[in-house]
């Protein structure tokens, strides 16, 4: 699990250390080299005559850069220090001076209280950053105040930007953040240098998992520089394949199928089949005890308020279900979790009023339930957190606006993490707010960040199969939910990690339709098990066996 902590939880935890004399500069700068380090061998082999160009910012995140460009110069590299304000880290000029870096300011008397550093326009500076190895951004940290980097930072940062990438250009090294992040928000407003690797320091920082801003540092390395942060509560967390093991329900010896979890869905309509196919299969395949597809009740022959026939023939919907997937079962029936709403046309009212008393069911049962796009207008005013929602950034701000809030689509798009604790506070649910980087808010300040998937996962029917899978987890686990609503927000976060790499499995590289990444299931549960499930089931068949 990568987890993150908020600036200020960390400047805390730097504080008595920094009061102690604990030199986490030096600790910080050291582990940035070896970094560059890396980069450098991989690149070109050689470290020696490689050229690196920091960028330097007026706090301490320029001292970081700097000291580590003086750890380069005294392993050969050639460095050219860019200083971008009218002060910087004193003590990292000097050793970066003392070790031979090239000093330039892009303001006059800059960087150096006016000691005479040469100037260099922006231009200039872009130039040298374009034709380095390694460029070490060091402009801002989190001390950064707003998003994007202001005055002659911003200027290089726009110039950067303008530059067309290349395989042979460099390879850009974040100095615990892309500066001009939103360091604890992950929103991306202004000018911000994207990075291919941000190394970071004591802990991850929120905007380096969270959307838009993470798509901005590339690879997160997380350096230990000796702050305790154990105790402190992280902001967002990240799971890992080895974390969704430990969440997945996995059978043992004396499971039956009803134990293992019934999930009931309400999902398509006559005239639009595949969300329900999809659906429904996907939960099957990510291994649910039984699947009941609920269908509508016959027109004409049932009266309002009467009960559905508990195994009607379940009309041309459920038989495209049935074919797809023999294994689900239709009809009405105990279940230990829904799935409501993919595709279901609310024009459509038979199938709306299905849905709507599956709903009104689910939540006077208390049962976690996915509400999912056609459910997503029937939600009650308040839910409980074991209901999920899952809309994406278009849902999401309709649903808010619904509530009197008046927000649009790109706006929950510039700020995923916002509009999702909103729509947490305003319904109660748990929210999975869909998109390149899937957020999740939860019960307690849970918040979860996954980004698992690849773009190609952006096709019709791909959240189908998130539904299903959701679903699956929540019928497994659904005791365990009773106990602890709070659980919720972590399976959404795991359904979501089994959906991404189900993706990349079904078609590593290239296009997957929504129905590969449903039959890429399998073999993605018993991967992500394999990380350290392997053992847990063996030591469940053990106990089963006793
Ligand atoms: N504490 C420690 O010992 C350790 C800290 N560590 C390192 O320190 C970093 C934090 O350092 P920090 O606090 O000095 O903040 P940092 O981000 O470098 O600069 C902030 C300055 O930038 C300016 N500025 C602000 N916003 C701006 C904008 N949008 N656009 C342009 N300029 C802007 C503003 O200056 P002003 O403009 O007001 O003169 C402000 O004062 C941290 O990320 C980590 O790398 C590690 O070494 C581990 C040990
Ligand atoms: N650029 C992207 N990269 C990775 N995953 C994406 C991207 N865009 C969307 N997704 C994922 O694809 C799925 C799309 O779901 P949704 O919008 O509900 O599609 P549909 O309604 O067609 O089923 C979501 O799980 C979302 O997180
Ligand atoms: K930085």
């Amino acid at each position: 699990m990568l987890l993150s902590w908020t600036s200020a939880v960390v400047r805390s935890a730097e504080e008595p250390l920094l009061a102690a004399g604990v030199p986490l500069m030096e600790r910080a700068a050291f582990a940035l080299h070896g970094q560059v380090l890396r980069v450098l061998r991989a690149r070109r082999g050689r470290v020696r005559g490689a050229r690196v160009v920091v960028l330097v910012g007026s706090g301490n995140n320029g001292g970081d850069a700097l000291h580590a460009g003086a750890l380069l110069a005294r392993r050969g590299v050639q460095v050219t220090a860019v200083t971008c304000a009218a002060r910087a880290h004193a003590g990292g000029l000097a050793a970066a001076r003392s070790a031979g870096a090239r000093v330039v300011s892009l303001v006059a008397g800059g960087g150096d209280g006016g000691r005479g550093v040469p100037t260099t326009t922006v231009e200039a500076a872009a130039g040298a950053a374009a034709g380095a190895d390694v460029v070490l951004d060091g402009l801002l940290g989190i001390g950064a105040s707003g998003t994007g980097a202001r005055g002659p930072a911003g200027a290089l940062v726009e110039a950067l930007r303008q530059t067309p990438r290349s395989p042979h250009g460099p390879v850009v090294v974040a100095v615990d953040v892309p500066s001009g992040i939103g360091v604890d928000d992950g929103t991306c407003g202004g000018a911000v240098l994207p990075a291919d690797l941000t190394v970071t320091f004591g802990g991850a920082k929120p905007g380096l998992l969270l959307p838009p801003a993470d798509a901005c540092a590339g690879d997160v390395v997380v350096v230990d520089i000796g702050l305790d942060l154990a105790a402190a509560r992280p902001a967002v967390a990240r799971l890992a394949p080895e974390d969704v093991a430990a969440l997945w329900p996995v059978p043992d010896r004396h499971s039956h199928k009803y134990a293992r979890g019934v999930l009931g869905v309400v999902a398509g309509t006559p005239r639009y089949p595949g969300a329900a196919v999809l659906c429904a299969g996907a939960a099957v395949l990510a291994g649910v005890g039984m699947v009941r597809f609920v269908p509508d009740a016959p027109t004409g022959r049932v009266d309002p308020g009467d009960e559905l026939p508990p195994h009607g023939d379940g009309g041309p919907l459920a038989a495209a279900v049935l074919a797809a997937r023999p294994e689900v079962v239709v009809g009405q029936g105990r279940v230990q979790a829904w799935v409501l709403g993919p595709g279901v046309d609310p024009h459509d009212h038979a199938r709306r009023r299905t849905l709507t008393d599956a709903l009104d069911a689910a939540v006077s049962d208390g049962l976690p339930a996915v509400v999912d796009a056609g459910a997503l207008d029937q939600l009650p005013p308040r839910v409980g957190p074991q209901v999920v929602l899952t809309p994406h950034a278009g849902e999401l701000a309709r649903l808010l606006r619904a509530r009197g809030e008046p927000v649009e689509r790109a706006q929950v798009e510039a700020e995923p993490l916002r509009h999702a604790r909103r729509a947490h506070e305003l319904t109660g649910a748990t929210v999975l707010l869909k998109g390149p980087t899937t957020v999740v808010v939860g019960a307690g300040g849970a918040v979860y960040a996954q980004a698992d998937g690849p773009a190609w996962l952006a096709t019709a029917g791909s959240g189908d199969v998130l539904a299903g899978i959701l679903g699956a987890l929540l019928a497994g686990r659904s005791q365990e939910v009773a106990d602890d609503p709070g659980l919720v927000a972590a399976l959404a976060a795991a359904a979501a990690l089994v959906h991404g790499r189900a993706a990349h499995l079904a078609n590593p590289g290239g296009p997957v339709t929504a129905s590969a990444v449903a039959e890429a299931l399998p073999a993605t549960v018993a991967a992500v098990l394999g990380a350290n499930g392997g053992a847990r089931a063996a030591v469940a068949e053990r106990r089963g066996r006793r």
